[in-house]
């Protein structure tokens, strides 16, 4: 006799796969920037400034067969100070936990000491399947590509190994689906409607930071924290919110404000957009910059911000 619909179910619920994946790598070689192409949609911040990534973002990709949890962690970086402490913590922590290591390497930057003390976190982590990512393929040469795949090889043991382009989508499908084929049979643990865990105000304050490192590459880059006190949803739809930004001396805060209030507007009006695209509603934004010296020496602020591990 064919099979009930009840054994049916359970056959299909026993090939339905599901985990955590964590994407590492040293600052600025892409995990933010493939996370959105993953999602189709901006969730992480990116910017070609160092360690933009702060906080730990979880991102719930569904398919048919299987609901990949992606994580974004902070890049790994020798640190300088409380701060760089911290988000190291926050990105070790998470190669504890995770079914699946996607170890991130930049096809256009020589492969360095740095890369090679990630390697050894990624050796040493608890995950079944690690994989090996070469990023920015669309402005590496080939012959730079392979000898990327080369060096990477020799650091740590990969299970596997894809190049991709997340400015370019190249690869970005083939990446869920790779992850997914190597995540354990389980359960949604996730809401289908649910594609993240930040709440409005982290994504709210993330997005105004985005835009002063954009903004101020030079000028401010590690020294500023953003913290998004208020998000009212007035009757008619619309969202009133109020964010801070917070900078270490006297000057930067000129900077950020700029001449005649120039700069700050601008920044302003750029996360406004992204905001409204977020929440899409009309957004009213009001920021203010506040100097509260060395924050970042400071364990108490840093929490303030939400920037530690949990
Ligand atoms: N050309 C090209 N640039 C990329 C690609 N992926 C990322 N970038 C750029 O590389 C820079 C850093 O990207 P992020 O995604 O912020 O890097 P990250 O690893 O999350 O950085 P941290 O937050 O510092 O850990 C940004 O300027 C991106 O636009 C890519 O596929 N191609």
């Amino acid at each position: 006799m064919g099979g009930s619909s009840t054994d049916q179910q359970a056959n299909v619920d026993r090939t339905f796969r599901s985990g955590f994946v964590a994407l590492v790598g040293r600052p600025s070689v892409g995990k933010s920037t493939l996370l959105n192409a993953v999602m189709g949609a901006k969730l992480a911040i990116t910017s070609p400034v160092a360690q933009t990534t702060r906080r730990r973002m979880r991102a719930v990709v569904n398919t048919d067969s299987s609901q990949l949890v992606i994580v974004d962690t902070p890049g790994l970086h020798k640190p300088k100070d409380a701060l760089g402490k911290e988000l190291n913590k926050v990105a070790l922590a998470e190669l504890a936990d995770v079914d699946v290591v996607a170890f991130l390497i930049d096809a256009t930057k020589p492969v360095g000491r740095g890369d090679e003390w990630v390697a050894k976190h990624v050796e040493s982590s608890g995950a079944t399947f690690k994989l090996l990512v070469i990023t920015k393929a669309d402005i590496a040469k080939p012959d730079q590509v392979s000898s990327q795949i080369e060096a990477a090889s020799s650091l740590a043991h990969f299970d596997e190994t894809l190049v991709v382009s997340a400015r370019e989508g190249f690869n970005v499908d083939s990446f869920v689906g790779l992850v997914s084929s190597h995540l354990p049979a389980g359960p949604k643990w996730f809401p289908d409607d649910m594609d993240c865990d930040a709440t409005d105000e982290e994504l709210v304050a993330e997005y105004v930071r985005e835009k002063v490192l954009n903004n101020l590459r030079q000028e401010v880059p590690h020294s500023v924290g953003v913290i998004c006190e208020d998000i009212e949803w007035a009757k008619d739809g619309h969202a009133s919110i109020s964010a801070t930004v917070i900078v270490e001396r006297e000057g930067q805060k000129g900077i950020v404000i700029g001449r005649g209030g120039k700069m700050i507007k601008k920044i302003g009006t750029e996360a406004r957009k992204d905001i409204e695209r977020l929440f899409d509603c009309k957004c009213f934004l009001d920021l203010e910059v506040r100097v509260r010296p060395d924050w970042r020496r400071d364990q108490n602020e840093i929490r303030r911000l939400g920037y530690e591990a949990e």
